[in-house]
């Protein structure tokens, strides 16, 4: 089954949570949503990586400010790993910095849009799921289409 696990550090991260889960459910993407922190809590996140990890998921991670949790979890798991940190422009926009370095072998990718983050995901899944992928092509159609549109309306 394909599915994406989205993993957040508060419940602070929530909405930004929801943005993502609500374009995954256009997919048509089965979706879970936890709170769970590397830095707070890093056996409960652990644990759970390691339960989800074997329904070979797409793990999306949100974490504000300082992020340990995308390079946590990505350094557990054979799973793939989105980091999707909510934006503030605290600190000149400095929050970014934590999720853009990482380690070597420590390989998540950073996304910054939540709608763009979960059109990620679906590519991956899509891979081995032709549902997904006719879904994907749909969506990018509309998106022609309203570039389309705008156009027309341009031109009166
Ligand atoms: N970056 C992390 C981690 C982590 O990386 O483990 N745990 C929580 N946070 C983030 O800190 C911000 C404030 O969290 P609190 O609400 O706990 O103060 C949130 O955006 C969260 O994702």
């Amino acid at each position: 089954m394909s599915k994406v696990v989205i993993i957040m550090g508060s419940k602070a991260d929530l909405d930004w949570a929801n943005q993502i889960s609500k374009v995954l459910d256009g997919f048509e993407i089965s979706n879970v949503s936890r709170i769970a922190s590397a830095h707070k809590v890093p056996l409960k996140c652990y644990e759970l990586i390691k339960a989800y990890e074997k329904e070979n998921v797409v793990f999306i991670t949100i974490a504000g400010m300082s992020n340990a949790l995308s390079g946590f979890t990505d350094a557990q798991t054979h799973c793939p790993v989105i980091a999707c940190p909510p934006y503030s422009d605290k600190f000149g926009g400095g929050d970014l910095y934590s999720s853009v370095r990482m380690p070597s072998g420590v390989a998540p990718l950073t996304v910054l849009s939540p709608e763009n983050a979960a059109l990620a995901a679906a590519k991956i899944l899509g891979l081995s799921n032709p549902e997904i992928q006719s879904k994907i092509s749909e969506y990018q159609n509309k998106k022609r289409v309203a570039l389309e549109e705008a156009d027309q309306a341009l031109q009166g």
